[in-house]
């Protein structure tokens, strides 16, 4: 049994859709043929069923870094070969507005949980066989919202404190989105052998003013995560285990 999951591995699909939400790996779970819940821990909210023929898992991961890196670390022990996060981020980018989706190719590292598991140095990338099925997947959607791919930031801070949020070096620097766990995620399952990507859905513009406009609970959120959702559902079929 898998700790912190409480998941049986016996029960565990090769693949897997993770999100911080555990009513969005519900939702996405819901989408699946034969559908059962195989754990419910904590935040962990772990499904399995079917995807066009190939069984897929779905687990809800929490928020931030450190609680997220137990579940991948535990998908991993249990088998999980190939994993595709589908989250939310903040925009960067005026071009990518809310209701965009943005595919991470590779992350900057701004959080505390992967430089206790890797030197600085250490890249955190999407493999390239995931991020070009969900390029893909994206194209063959068409489901009329903006995709962009390139790199993003994890941080650990969603409420800014005295210091100044690094936004605007990094704005100026191209990344596209910010959010919180695809540095733990990318770097985990490099350490661990599995194929990751990261697909995330854009809730608004992340900048001082964010507190005052963060709303993920729109029509036009409902929209982006539900295309999010099929297109990750397609990618992570598509790529062999
Ligand atoms: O929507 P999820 O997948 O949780 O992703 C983003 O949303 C949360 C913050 O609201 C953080 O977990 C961040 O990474
Ligand atoms: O971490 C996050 C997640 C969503 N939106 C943001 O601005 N930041």
């Amino acid at each position: 049994m898998l700790t912190n999951l409480k998941v049986d591995p016996e029960q565990l699909p090769k693949r897997a859709i993770v999100c911080g939400d555990p009513k969005r790996a519900a939702l996405i779970a819901s989408k699946l043929e034969n559908t059962r819940q195989i754990g419910e821990n904590r935040e962990y909210h772990s499904y399995a069923g079917s995807w066009r023929g190939t069984e897929v898992a779905v687990v809800s991961h929490g928020v931030g870094s450190p609680g997220a890196a137990v579940c991948f670390e535990e998908l991993a022990k249990g088998g999980v070969q190939v994993i595709i996060r589908v989250g939310t981020a903040g925009s960067y980018q005026q071009e990518i507005e809310p209701g965009s989706l943005v595919i991470s190719s590779a992350v900057v590292r701004q959080d505390g949980l992967t430089s206790q598991l890797v030197p600085p140095g250490f890249p955190a990338v999407a493999n390239r066989r995931v991020a070009d099925a969900l390029v893909q997947a994206a194209k063959a959607h068409e489901s009329g919202l903006h995709v962009a791919e390139g790199i993003t930031l994890t941080l650990d801070v969603f409420y800014s404190g005295v210091l100044e949020f690094p936004h605007k070096l990094y704005q100026k620097a191209g990344v596209l989105a910010v959010e919180m766990e695809n540095s733990a995620l990318f770097v985990i399952a490099a350490l661990r052998g599995m194929k990751a990507g990261s697909i995330l859905a854009i809730d608004g513009y992340a900048d001082a003013d964010l507190l005052a406009s963060y709303n993920p609970h729109t029509e036009t959120m409902a929209k982006a995560i539900e295309a999010e959702a099929l297109i990750a559902l397609d990618a992570l079929v598509s790529v062999s285990a």
